[in-house]
């Protein structure tokens, strides 16, 4: 693949003038959300005097006062600032015994079977939050810690919610001089709870990195495959479960062949792409094998930098749906039913999901304007300029030993071409899965530190968010 000849240094000279950043990794630069810049500062400066911006961070507090009438509850914190919440609302938000189970954390009443005229009769606060009493017979009473309060706040939302730190850090080639990596031993120790940090440490730099190498991993398949499991569960798919893979074309897809392969990220045809991608490089003897170095790019670093750039590309890259194929393998025809961008967000606007695969994309266009097409490729190609410049580019050799697992949802692999015989083995396992295992763990090591008031009594106040 020849490199593209673009003016691409030029525009980053530029960009770290402009937003007096300097470019080098582990910078946090702010995720791109689905707004670009100016569309954002656009709606904050035209936002109408009634329309209530988000306030401010808080001063600790002590303990709020409230008020009620027919419709709302007020919460009035100690810094001045106000949370309206709809009394059906809060309601349904009940985690009474009567409302909740504490076991299953599941809610145990309907939509129809809350009144919807129901209000307070009374409302108390304390430290352990703000406690109603309500209209129903015989009276209902609940109670609602006030970290719940704050995290659920929606009227105004509280700026925590939106500006909620995010650990992730975005990185370019630099990363090289102090790549993201973890032992085996520590995942693998006689002590449970050991092993349970290492698995949280590594799953950590995962979310933050987007990847993480696993060092001193014995080169074998059974050993690979032992320890994913011990990471989370493996997601099966036409390819398998655990896979080991070499140019034999085995499968219709040029993974299986010698080819290089340009930065992509895999599994774009499936309604919910492969949350990991778990790599082992068990053998290549080079020589006189050459090539098969790996590559690793950071899209939402890329994307970053195409939101600052050329933020209506970032915008059409958003919103135009690019369907996606697996063809190759015979008996096989996978294509998500509802085609996606090649940026996917949160519910805040947060840059949450890339999925760019040239290979595997399909027919584009249809359903677009032309003016769209044009806009669409002039775009994609900025991304790719973006994607294959030096500055993007970490380019390592794998071994037979070090163990790869990539955030499939972020970061880009790829490959240079190849000669000789080489072995790849590893896994996919599913974004919620992997999420979910960390989620779990830091509970269980970190849940005291990261969310106090989680657990209040006994109702869970952690889950459900
Ligand atoms: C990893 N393994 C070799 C099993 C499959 C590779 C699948 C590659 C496919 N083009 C995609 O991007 O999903
Ligand atoms: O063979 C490699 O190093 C990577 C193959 C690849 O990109 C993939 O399996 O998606």
């Amino acid at each position: 693949m020849s490199k593209p000849t673009t003016t691409i240094a030029r525009h980053l000279a530029k960009l770290g003038r402009r937003t007096g950043v300097s470019l080098h990794p582990f910078n946090r630069l702010a995720l791109p959300s689905t707004q670009t810049p100016q569309s954002r500062s656009r709606s904050l400066s035209t936002a109408s005097p009634k329309e209530r911006r988000p306030a401010s961070e808080p001063r600790p507090t002590t303990i709020p006062t409230a008020t009620f009438d027919q419709q709302h509850t007020t919460v009035s914190w100690p810094d001045g600032r106000e949370s309206r919440f709809d009394n059906y609302f809060l309601f349904d938000h009940c985690r009474c015994s009567k409302c909740f189970q504490t076991q299953t954390k599941q809610r145990l009443k309907t939509l129809t079977e809350l009144p919807t005229d129901i209000q307070p009769v009374s409302v108390e606060t304390d430290t352990a939050g703000l406690h109603i009493t309500w209209s129903t017979s015989p009276p209902h009473k609940s109670t609602y810690p006030s970290q719940f309060l704050k995290k659920a706040a929606y009227d105004p939302p509280l700026a925590s919610y939106h500006e909620a730190e995010d650990s992730r850090i975005l990185w370019n080639s630099k990363i090289v001089q102090s790549p993201p990596t973890v032992d085996h031993q520590d995942l693998v120790h006689s002590k449970a709870e050991t092993s349970e940090r290492g698995i949280l440490k590594l799953l950590n730099r995962v979310h933050d990195f987007g990847f993480c190498f696993i060092t001193d991993v014995p080169p074998t398949a059974d050993d690979t495959k032992w320890l994913i499991e011990r990471i989370a569960p493996i997601r099966q798919t036409h390819y398998g479960g655990f896979w080991s893979f070499t140019a034999d074309l085995s499968h219709g897809d040029l993974a299986y062949s010698n080819e290089g392969l340009p930065a992509h990220t895999d599994t774009t045809y499936f309604t919910d792409p492969a949350g990991l991608q778990i790599f082992h490089l068990l053998s290549h003897p080079s020589p006189p094998g050459t090539g098969g170095t790996t590559l690793l790019v950071d899209a939402f670093y890329t994307a970053s930098l195409l939101s600052t750039l050329y933020p209506n590309s970032y915008s059409l890259l958003s919103r135009l749906r690019v369907p996606a194929h697996a063809s190759g393998t015979p008996g096989t025809i996978l294509r998500p039913t509802i085609s996606q961008p090649a940026f996917s967000h949160d519910e805040k606007g947060q840059l949450s999901l890339v999925r760019w695969n040239n290979e595997d994309r399909g027919v584009v266009g249809r359903g677009w304007t032309p003016e769209e097409v044009k806009g669409w490729y002039q775009a994609s190609r900025r991304f790719e300029e973006l994607n294959r410049s030096e500055d993007a580019e970490y380019w390592v050799q794998l071994s037979p030993g070090t163990v790869l697992v990539i955030d499939n949802w972020r970061v880009m692999h790829g490959r240079s071409a190849f000669t000789g015989s080489r072995t790849m083995c590893g896994a996919y396992v599913g974004a919620d899965d992997w999420k979910s295992r960390r989620a779990v763990l830091t509970k269980k090591y970190e849940g005291r530190r990261k969310d106090p008031a989680a657990i209040s009594g006994d109702v869970d106040w952690s889950v459900g968010w």
